[in-house]
C-alpha cells in the first residue's frame, strides 16, 4: 500500500526540483506521469508485488491525488458552473414551456365512478361530431348505465329490446378531438386496476384561456344528463367495502299506480316536501336536518314502492342500506351513514331482521313472547322467510343496537337525508329507535280496503285514466262473443277486453283457471297472456261498474295489495273474467288463511304446551333433587 504514495511522491519531488515557479494542472500531470513511470520500471525489479501494482495501472493512482489539487479545484468548479447553468435553462425552458401551453389549454377528469363522468359521456353522445368516431369500444350493458354510452340501436328495434343492446364507448388510450364552441377539444379515455377490476378516467382537454368555457361546457353536460335521467332514478347500494355503489336505474314510478287509503300519500309526501325546503328553519332552532318515516305493517302493503315512488317524485336517489348484510358492522354503518349525500333517500328495509339478533333490548324472554304474539299476526310463509333469512345472516352481521342509533343520529350522521325504515314486526322494535328525531313518523300499512281493491283495479285496467265517459263503441266491442280475423277464415274467441289478441288466454294452456278443477299443467303464480302493453279499452262508466264488483266481492283487510295484483295479472285483458272469477279465487284466499291460521294455532298452542311441559319437568327435577338431598341428609344423621 505505501508504493504507489511513494511513487505519488516522489513524482511530486521530481516536478517540484524540475518546475520553474509557475506550473500549471497539464505540466503537473505531466510531471507525476513522468516521475510515476521511472519510479514504476525501478520497482518492477522488485520481486514483491502488491494487490493495487497487480490491478492498477499506476498513471491512474497518480491521477487520484491531481483530482483534489488546487488548480483542478478551478476546473471542477467550471464544470460545475456551467452545468448547473445548463441544468436551470432546460428548467426554466420547460416550465415556461408547460406555463404557455397551459394558458391556451384547460383540462379536467372525470373518474368512473363519479356521476360527473356519466354527463361527459352523454354529453359526448349528443355531439354531431362524435357520430362521426371510428375507433370506439363495443359495450353491452346489463343494467343501469345505458346513459353512459352512446346506443348502437334503435330503442323499437326488437332484437335490442328481447336482447341486449349494444353501446359504443371511447377506446382506452385513444385521444379524440372535438369542437366546442369553435374550440378544439380532446378527451382520452384511460383504464387503471382499481380494486374491483378496471376503472375508467377520461381526461378532458379544451383549448381556451377562459375557464368560464370549461365551466360552462359541464353545465351542458349535466343538463344532458339530467335531461335523458329524468325518468328515472338511481338505486345505490353498499359494496363489500363499505363504499357506496350505484346499481341500478329505475324508471321512476308514478305515485298514482300506488293505492293507499285517501290522504296517506299526500301526506308523507307534502311532509317530506316540506321538510326538504326547511334547512334554514332547522339550522336557526338547533334541530338536526334530518327526517325519518317508519313504514310498518302488513306483507305486499306497498311500503317498499311507496318509497321508490316517493324518491322519484321528489327527484332524490335510494340509498339501500341491509343491515343485515355479511360484514357490516357499527363503524362500517357509521361510515356509509357519513357517506350519504346531503339530499337523498336513506331506505332501511325490514329493520326487524337486525333486530332478532342483539340489536333489541328486550330480553330473550320478553323476545319470545313476542314473537309468539307476532306468530299469531303474521302470515306463515313471511315469518319462515324472514326466520331463514335471520339464521343465514346473523353470524355476520355485528351491527348492534347503539352502533345504529349512533349512527342514526350522531353528531357524524348526515344531515339532509330523508330517512326510511320498513318492518313487519312493528311491536318488536325498541323504543329507542323509534322515538321521534329518529323516527318522526310512523305509517301503518294494512291489508287492502274494498276502497283500495276498487282503485287498484281501475289503474290496473286504465292506468292512464284516459277512459271515454260513454264510449258505446268499446262498450260493443266487448259484447260481441266472437271476431273474424283477417286473412283467416277461421273464428278465434275474442277477450272481453276488445282486443284480438293471437294468444289470448283461451288459448294458452299455461294460464291458471281458478274454476278448472284440474289443470293440465301445475304452475304457480301468473304467467304474461299477452304481448300488450297498453290497457283495455273500457269506457268509464263500465270500468266503473266492473271495479265496484270487484272490490264488493274483496273481504274487507283480509287479501294483501300485492295478492289482489297477482291476481289481476292472471286477467290481463280480461276485466270480465277477472270480475266473474274473483269471488271463486277469494273463497280459495280465504280458505288457504284459514288453514294457515290454524294451522299457526296449532304450533302456538304446541310451544305453549311444550314451554308448560319442560317448566314441569324442571319443577320435578329440583324436587326430586331436594328429596334425594333431604334423604342423603337423614342417612347422615342416622349413621352419626
Ligand atoms: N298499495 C299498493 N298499491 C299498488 N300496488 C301495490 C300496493 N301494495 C303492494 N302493491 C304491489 O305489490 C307488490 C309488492 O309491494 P311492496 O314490495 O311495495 O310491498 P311491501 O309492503 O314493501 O312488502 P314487504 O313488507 O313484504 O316488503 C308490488 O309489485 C306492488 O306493485
Amino acid at each position: 500500500m505505501d508504493l504507489p504514495i511513494q511513487q505519488i511522491l516522489s513524482g511530486l519531488a521530481k516536478v517540484a526540483t524540475d518546475s520553474s515557479s509557475t506550473i500549471n494542472a497539464t505540466e503537473l500531470l505531466e510531471g507525476i506521469l513522468n516521475a510515476t513511470s521511472e519510479s514504476t520500471n525501478a520497482t518492477q525489479q522488485s520481486s514483491s508485488k502488491s494487490f493495487l501494482e497487480s490491478s492498477m495501472p499506476g498513471s491512474i493512482l497518480a491521477f487520484v491525488p491531481f483530482l483534489f489539487s488546487f488548480s483542478a479545484l478551478r476546473d471542477w468548479l467550471k464544470v460545475f458552473l456551467i452545468g448547473g447553468l445548463l441544468e436551470t435553462c432546460r428548467r426554466w425552458y420547460g416550465y415556461f414551456y408547460e406555463l404557455t401551453v397551459e394558458s391556451f389549454w384547460m383540462s379536467a377528469t372525470f373518474d368512473e365512478d363519479d356521476t360527473s363522468y356519466q354527463w361527459i359521456m352523454v354529453w359526448l353522445s349528443t355531439q354531431p361530431s362524435w357520430a362521426k368516431i371510428r375507433q370506439v369500444e363495443v359495450k353491452t350493458y346489463s343494467y343501469g348505465t345505458d346513459n353512459t354510452a352512446i346506443g348502437l340501436d334503435d330503442e323499437e328495434d326488437e332484437d335490442a329490446t328481447n336482447s341486449r343492446r349494444m353501446f359504443y364507448i371511447p377506446s382506452p388510450s385513444k385521444t379524440y378531438t372535438l369542437w366546442y364552441k369553435g374550440r378544439y377539444l380532446t378527451i382520452t379515455r384511460s383504464q387503471e386496476q382499481g380494486r374491483w377490476g378496471k376503472e375508467s378516467r377520461l381526461q378532458l382537454t379544451l383549448m381556451t384561456r377562459n375557464p368560464k368555457l370549461l365551466a360552462e361546457l359541464l353545465k351542458e353536460a349535466r343538463k344532458a344528463y339530467m335531461k335523458v335521467t329524468e325518468d328515472k332514478m338511481c338505486i345505490w347500494a353498499a359494496d363489500s367495502t363499505n363504499d357506496w355503489r350505484q346499481v341500478a336505474r329505475r324508471e321512476k314510478r308514478s305515485l298514482k299506480s300506488i293505492v293507499l287509503d285517501p290522504g296517506i300519500k299526500d301526506t308523507i309526501l307534502e311532509d317530506a316536501r316540506d321538510f326538504l325546503n326547511s334547512k334554514k328553519w332547522y339550522t336557526e332552532r338547533g334541530i338536526p336536518f334530518r327526517r325519518g318515516y317508519l313504514l310498518y305493517g302488513a306483507p305486499g302493503s306497498g311500503k317498499t314502492s311507496l318509497i321508490h315512488s316517493l324518491a322519484g317524485e321528489l327527484e332524490l336517489d335510494v340509498y339501500i342500506i341491509s343491515l343485515s348484510r355479511i360484514g357490516l358492522d357499527d363503524s362500517g354503518l357509521n361510515s356509509l351513514i357519513n357517506e350519504l349525500p346531503e339530499r337523498c333517500v336513506a331506505l332501511m328495509e325490514d329493520i326487524d331482521a337486525a333486530f332478532t339478533h342483539g340489536l333489541t333490548r328486550e330480553t330473550d324472554e320478553e323476545e319470545k313472547r313476542l314473537g309468539d304474539k307476532e306468530d299469531e299476526e303474521e302470515d306463515d310463509e313471511k315469518k319462515d322467510k324472514k326466520k331463514e333469512e335471520a339464521k343465514v345472516t346473523s353470524p355476520s352481521s355485528r351491527v348492534s343496537l347503539s352502533g345504529l342509533l349512533n349512527a342514526l343520529d350522531g353528531i357524524s350522521a348526515q344531515e339532509g337525508r330523508i330517512l326510511f325504515a320498513t318492518t313487519n314486526k312493528y311491536s318488536s322494535l325498541d323504543p329507542a329507535l323509534c322515538r321521534p328525531g329518529r323516527m318522526d313518523l310512523h305509517i301503518e300499512f294494512k291489508l287492502a280496503s274494498q276502497y283500495q281493491a276498487k282503485e287498484l283495479f281501475k289503474r290496473f285496467y286504465n292506468p292512464n285514466d284516459d277512459a271515454h265517459e260513454d264510449d258505446e263503441e268499446v262498450e260493443e266491442k266487448t259484447k260481441r262473443p266472437t271476431k273474424k280475423s283477417s286473412g283467416s277464415d277461421s273464428e278465434k274467441p275474442v277477450d272481453d277486453s276488445g282486443y284480438n289478441t293471437s294468444d289470448s288466454n283461451e288459448s294458452s294452456p299455461l294460464l291458471p283457471a281458478p274454476s278448472d278443477p284440474s289443470p293440465s299443467i301445475n304452475v304457480t303464480g301468473s304467467t304474461h297472456q299477452s304481448r300488450h302493453t297498453s290497457g283495455p279499452r273500457l269506457s268509464k262508466s263500465r270500468l266503473e261498474k266492473l271495479a265496484t264488483e270487484f272490490a264488493e266481492a274483496i273481504p274487507e283487510r283480509e287479501i294483501s295489495m300485492a295478492s289482489l295484483q297477482g291476481y289481476l295479472m292472471v286477467y290481463k285483458i280480461r276485466p270480465e273474467s277477472a270480475v266473474k272469477d274473483v269471488p271463486a279465487w277469494v273463497e280459495g284466499e280465504v280458505k288457504e288463511r284459514r288453514e294457515k291460521e290454524r294451522k299457526r294455532q296449532e304450533r302456538v298452542e304446541r310451544r305453549r304446551k311444550q314451554a308448560e311441559e319442560r317448566e314441569r319437568n324442571k319443577e320435578k327435577e329440583a324436587s326430586e333433587k331436594v328429596a334425594v338431598e333431604t334423604k342423603v341428609e337423614g342417612d347422615a344423621v342416622t349413621a352419626s
